[in-house]
C-alpha cells in the first residue's frame, strides 16, 4: 500500500480537512480500553474513523489484500473494454451488484457524477450462493478475493465486538447480525474516478450519502473523500477532505447500525468530491468492502443486558420489527420515489440523530 501513495501527488496542506480519530488495531486487539473508548466516541459523534493497521499479521494481511484490490480495480477499470463492463450492470432496486458506468447517477448541483465502479457480491465470492459470470479480471482472481472477504469481515467483526461491550449488547450480538456465511448484500466495491481532461469544469466524484450496511472499510490513497461534519447545514462547502493515510482504513458506521443501537451511532453523510490539488491529474481509485446485515435478521433496537445510554429493551409504541432484506429495499425504493438517483451508492441524507 505504502509503495502506492508514492506514486502520486501529495495531498495538499491548504484544503479543509476533517480531524478524524487513528486508531490502532493492534492496540483494539489487546483490549487497550482507551482506544476502545475512543473507538465508541467515534461511533456516537461522526460514525467515522481511521483504523491503522500495521503492527499485526491480521492487520497487515488486510493491506496486503487491499494492494491488491487496487491492482485488480486498476487492470479492470484501465484495461476492460466499456462493452464487456456493461454486459454486467448493476439493476438496482433488485441487485446493487455489477458495474455502474461513469454519469449514471447525479451529483448535487445536477451534474453528471463522475465515478464508475464494480460491485462484487460476497455470496457469490464465499460460496453462499452459486457463483455468477464476471469479467475475466474478476472471474481469474476468484480465490484471491474471497481472501479479501475473510480477512476484511474478521477484522470488522473485531471492531463490532467493542461496540457490543460499550452498547451493553452480549458478546458476539452485532457479529450474529453480520455473519459470513449467511446471504447479505455485503459488496466488495472497486471504484475509479477518472481525472478530468485539463479545463474541464470541475466536478464531483458522488452526491453525498449515507452506506446502507452496517459497517464499511475503505482504502483510500488519492484525496476526494469528504465527509461532512455532525450538526452543519447539508452544503457542499461545509464537507471536510479525509486525508487518506498509509497503512490505514477509513472506517465508517452504516445506516444499520442506528435503529440497532435505537439511534445512539451515528450513520454519516459523505461524498467524492474532486481530488485536492495537483491530484485532481491522476484516476483516482478507491477499494470498499460494505458489510450489510444477513438478509433475514431483524432491524429493531438491539436489547441490552446492562444500562447503555439511549438503548433500550422496550420497543417503541408502533415499531414493526422488520427483516434487513426488506428494510433495505424499503429504504432504496423511497430514495427511487424521492428522484434521488442514488441507487447505486446508498441511502441518501436520512443523518441519525
Ligand atoms: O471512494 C471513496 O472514497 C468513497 C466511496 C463511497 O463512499 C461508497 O462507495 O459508498
Ligand atoms: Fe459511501
Amino acid at each position: 500500500m505504502e509503495s502506492y501513495f508514492n506514486k502520486v501527488p501529495t495531498f495538499p496542506h491548504d484544503v479543509p480537512t476533517i480531524d478524524l480519530r487513528c486508531l490502532s488495531y493492534t492496540k483494539l486487539m489487546a483490549g487497550d480500553v482507551s482506544e476502545s473508548e475512543q473507538l465508541f466516541q467515534s461511533c456516537k459523534e461522526n460514525g467515522f474513523f481511521l483504523l491503522d493497521l500495521r503492527g499485526s499479521d491480521e492487520g497487515h494481511k488486510i493491506l496486503e489484500h487491499a494492494e491488491f484490490a487496487f491492482k485488480l480495480g486498476e487492470e479492470l477499470l484501465m484495461k476492460t473494454d466499456k462493452e464487456e463492463l456493461e454486459r454486467y450492470p448493476h439493476k438496482p432496486p433488485g441487485s446493487l451488484f455489477g458495474y455502474k458506468g461513469v454519469g449514471q447517477l447525479k451529483n448535487e448541483d445536477g451534474s453528471p457524477d463522475n465515478v464508475e465502479y464494480y460491485n462484487m457480491s460476497q455470496d457469490d465470492m464465499i460460496g453462499n450462493v452459486a457463483p455468477s459470470s464476471h469479467p475475466s479480471f474478476i472471474s481469474q482472481n476468484r480465490p484471491q478475493i474471497k481472501e479479501f472477504y475473510i480477512h476484511a469481515h474478521a477484522i470488522l467483526m473485531h471492531l463490532m465486538s467493542h461496540i457490543d461491550t460499550h452498547l451493553g449488547l452480549k458478546p458476539g450480538t452485532l457479529a450474529s447480525l453480520n455473519p459470513l456465511d449467511q446471504p447479505s448484500g455485503t459488496s466488495l466495491r472497486l471504484l475509479k474516478a477518472p481525472a478530468l481532461p485539463p479545463g474541464s469544469i470541475p466536478r464531483a466524484g458522488l452526491y453525498g450519502h449515507t452506506d446502507l450496511g452496517s459497517m464499511t472499510m475503505l482504502f483510500n490513497i488519492v484525496g476526494g473523500l469528504q465527509v461532512l461534519p455532525p450538526n452543519v447545514e447539508q452544503i457542499e462547502s461545509n464537507y471536510r477532505y479525509v486525508k487518506p493515510q498509509p497503512g490505514c482504513a477509513i472506517i465508517n458506521l452504516g445506516d444499520a447500525m442506528v435503529p440497532w443501537s435505537g439511534g445512539l451511532l451515528r450513520s454519516n453523510m459523505h461524498r467524492v468530491a474532486m481530488a485536492p490539488g495537483e491530484q485532481k491529474n491522476v484516476n483516482r481509485y478507491s477499494v470498499a468492502y460494505l458489510m450489510r446485515p444477513a438478509a433475514n435478521v431483524s432491524m429493531r433496537r438491539l436489547a441490552k443486558i446492562e444500562t447503555g445510554m439511549g438503548v433500550t429493551t422496550q420497543e417503541e409504541e408502533g415499531e414493526k420489527d422488520i427483516c434487513a432484506k426488506d428494510w433495505e429495499r424499503m429504504r432504496v425504493a423511497r430514495v427511487i420515489e424521492g428522484n434521488l438517483k442514488q441507487i447505486g451508492v446508498t441511502q441518501v441524507k436520512e443523518v441519525a440523530a
